[in-house]
Formats: structure tokens, sequence, C-alpha cells
């Protein structure tokens, strides 16, 4: 998150100058920050998607009880689900368990349940995994709430039930509630609902202040997108305030994307002798891709560099990336000035019409891209096949922030698809950048005369 914040930081101290020169100094504009951004590129991501990320990584599985065998499953048939349950994964168009399916489902619907605490990437089948469980347990006939599920954000608990909806579609009798801020009961009301999904604030105030729900009665509490969550202050106090309430044969499942000491340390204060399972990220390389830099002296001169490699670049798509959302603004404003058809995407515009975006992007409607990195994070175009650096990705400190240099343009290796990254230097500050990073990854970055255009054609093929 470092990267991001820095470039926040930058976007701030630009609207700050803005704000200063323009004399609205008592108009304070309210910026969204890095947490609220890590919640908005989740809802992102989970908009856009359509399909599962693929992971050919071993699954890492730590039994609370090593001496039980370890089951992993290949089929859906295998976890004996209620047939209305089987036809909902189905008519969703699954066809067999996605890699950390296989082994979280059967330590889910183990009898007696198991707890567990599970990170894999955005994508691979996490939700699907823990609606299963919730729908698994619930037993209709009784009008309270059963499961409870936590979720950062009320966009993100949006998504979740509509998960749940669709995979309880031939389960009529089963029903959702929302404990999020705007959604009123009468006093004295309680939830008829055996399923409530929610955001901690609200959800506390359900089970506590207003006794809409008797949690003694959950069983089945599910934390998801723990480090988004913990990244938002007051949630992770909420949510331990939450879990203290339940019954101790409570089944507790927690779910994140990615695994830091902060979110490990959350994680083992709510879930109680946990099984836990991890799968890594798919690693990337730089090796199918060929890469330049551009020396340059100025913005301006950055952006003639690029006019004349724009021929060259939209043969296939392209992403640009600058660091600022006010550098990507200006630059997307020049390049449809020269006729050049492009696309923005930027923190400023709402989440469904970033995902409007990445969308026509994805179609191929779009060719070209501009972004900041802020924004592009996490965001997986598969088809992108030229990536232009108008700015070096740095941290906060003003080093080159390798690890999103090669999440920009890297590949991983099994698709293999050929790539080309053009790298823009504008000072003695980020050459050293430049070659830093070459160094770093061992690969060399070539020099590109942008004047040249035998060289550009070269480079398009
Ligand atoms: N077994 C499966 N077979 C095919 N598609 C699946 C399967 N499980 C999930 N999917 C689909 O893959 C996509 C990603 O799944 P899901 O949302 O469960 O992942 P996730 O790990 O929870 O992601 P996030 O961390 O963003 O919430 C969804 O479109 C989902 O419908």
């Amino acid at each position: 998150m470092a990267t991001d914040s820095w470039a926040l930081a930058v976007d701030e101290q630009e609207a700050a100058a803005e704000s200063l020169s323009n004399l609205h100094l008592k108009e304070e504009k309210i910026k969204p920050d890095a947490n609220e951004d890590r919640a908005a590129q989740s809802l992102l991501n989970k908009l856009i998607r359509s399909n599962l990320v693929d992971n050919t990584n071993q699954v890492e599985v730590l039994q609370r009880d090593p001496t039980s065998p370890l089951y992993s499953v290949k089929s859906f048939e295998e976890l004996r689900l209620k047939p209305q349950l089987l036809q909902g994964v189905y008519a969703m168009g699954f066809n067999r368990p996605s890699k950390i399916q296989e082994n979280a489902l059967p330590l889910m619907l183990a009898e007696p349940p198991q707890n567990l605490i599970a990170q894999s990437q955005s994508g691979t089948g996490k939700t699907a995994a823990f609606v299963l469980a919730m729908l698994s347990q619930v037993e209709p006939a009784n009008s309270y709430p059963q499961c409870l599920c936590l979720s950062p954000t009320y966009e993100l608990a949006l998504q979740t039930g509509k998960v749940i909806e669709q995979m309880g579609k031939f389960y009529p009798e089963l029903k959702l509630a929302y404990a999020v801020r705007g959604n009123k009961l009468d006093r004295g009301q309680k939830v008829s609902e055996q399923i409530v999904i929610g955001t901690p604030g609200t959800v506390l105030d359900w089970c506590s202040k207003l006794k809409f729900i008797d949690p003694k009665k959950i069983k089945v509490f599910v934390l998801d997108e723990a480090d988004v969550m913990i990244a938002t202050q007051g949630h992770q106090d909420q949510s331990i305030r939450i879990q203290r309430m339940l019954p101790r044969n409570c089944q507790m499942l927690l779910f994140s994307a990615t695994f830091e000491d902060s979110v490990w340390k959350f994680a083992q204060k709510v879930v109680p002798d946990p099984n836990i399972i991890k799968l890594k990220r798919e690693e990337e390389t730089l090796d199918t891709i060929k890469q330049y830099y551009v020396v340059c002296n100025n913005r301006e001169e950055k952006f003639q560099a690029l006019c004349n490699l724009y021929g060259a670049i939209t043969i296939a798509q392209a992403m640009i990336f600058c660091h600022t959302r006010k550098t990507a603004g200006w630059l997307a404003a020049e390049l449809s000035k020269e006729g050049h058809q492009v696309a923005l995407l930027s923190g400023e515009m709402m989440v469904e019409q970033r995902a409007a975006v990445i969308e026509r992007f994805r179609e191929g409607k779009e060719k070209v891209l501009v972004t900041t990195n802020v924004c592009a994070r996490g965001i997986d175009v598969e088809q992108v096949s030229v990536v232009i650096n108008f700015d070096l990705p740095v941290d906060k400190d003003g080093n080159p922030d390798n690890e999103t240099y090669l999440h920009r343009i890297g590949r991983t290796g099994r698709f293999g698809k050929r790539g080309l990254a053009v790298n823009m230097v504008d000072s003695k500050h980020s050459m050293n950048i430049l070659n830093r990073i070459q160094e770093h990854f061992n690969k060399k970055i070539e020099r590109l005369d942008t004047d040249d255009l035998d060289e550009i054609e070269k480079i398009a093929n």
C-alpha cells in the first residue's frame, strides 16, 4: 500500500496547491483515503470479474488436527450437498470446485464444522466457497438468523448478497437480510431471515443495542475481506466484539486476499483453533517482455515521444501509467486533442464508472487506457501487450517500486505471451530509478529513439 498512499499524497498535494491558487480555502475537498480505496478496488474487481482466476500453485493446508485425514474434493457431488444447492451451483455454471474450494469445502462442511482461515488472491473462489458453507448449514424451518457474514462496506455486502441469492435460487424458503446503514427495523422487532450479511457497525448494533438478532443462535460466522476490513478504523474492534457474543460452538471462517502480519494477528483473535489454507499468487516474470526506455527532457517531450510511438503501440491494446490523477487526466486530454481515442481510468470516477471503462477496454472497444497506479492495481487485463510507464513506479520515499513494475508489465509464465514495455525517462533521477530497476531484475532495458521510424517499426513486430 506504500505506493498507493504515496500517489494519493501526491494527488492531495496537487489538489491542495490548486485549491490554494483558486482561493477556495474553506471548501476543503474530502478525498477518499487509502482504505476506502482498498475497498473500492475490491469492489471493482468483483464488478469486472466474470471468471475464476486460474492458479497452478499448490494449496498449502495446515490442519488443526494433523492426524485427521486430509480431504480434498474434485467434484461438487462428493460434498453431498442438498440437491437444491447442487442445482444452484450448476446453474451458476460451476462445473468443478476451484483450487481453494477443493480443500476449503470439505473442511467447512465437515461434522463437526471446522474453523478456517483462508487466504488466496481475489477471484479464486473464496466467496462462492463460504456462501456454499452458509447455505449448507441453514435450517430454513427456523425463522431466525443462523449465519452471519461481515463485509467491510455496504457495496461489498450487496455483492456477496447477490451470490447468496444466486446460489440459493432453488431454495426459496431461505431468506437474507442486510444489516447495513440506512436499513431500519422497528424497535423490538426481530430479524426472521436465516442469513444476515452486513457491515460491522450495524451488525454490532443489531446484536447488542437494538437486539434485532440473537447472537447466541448463530451457527456460522464469516468474516470476509479481512485485509480490507482491518484497514478501516474501528472495524477490527467491532468485529471482535461481535465474535465475543457468539456461542462457543459457532463455526468461524475468515477470508482474505492478502496476508500481512496485521491480518494474521486479527485472524487469530477472531478464529480460535483454525485450520489454515493458503494459495500463493502465481509468479510473474519479465522473460517474455521486450523492455525499452526513451530519454526525454520534460513532460511535453514525453508526450511527443508517445505520439511518435502511437501508431506502433495501437496495433495491440496498451495501458499507459502515470503517477498522479492529474497527469493521467492531462495526458488523456492531450492525446484526445491529437485525435487519438483513449479511455481514462481515474480515482475520481465512481467505482461503477471505472468498471464500465474497464469493461469497454476488455471488450476491445477501447485500445488505449490511461490510468494511475492506484487505480489499476489488482486489475488483470490479460490481452494488454503494450505497457507505457509515462512515469516510472516509485514508492513514497522516491525509490523504485520493483513490485509494481513487475506487476504492471510482467506475465505469469503460463501465458507466456510476448509483451512490450516502454519507460519514459525525463531526469537524472528517473534514469537512476530505471537503472536500479534494471539491476534488480537483472534484465536489460534497451534505449529507444522514437524519432527513428525503422526502430519503432522493429519493436512493434
Ligand atoms: N468452482 C467454480 N467454477 C467456476 N467459476 C467459479 C467457481 N467458483 C467461483 N467462480 C466464479 O469465479 C469468480 C470469482 O469467484 P469469487 O468471487 O468466489 O472469488 P473470491 O476469491 O471470493 O474473490 P474476491 O476476493 O474478489 O472476493 C466469480 O465470477 C465466481 O462466480
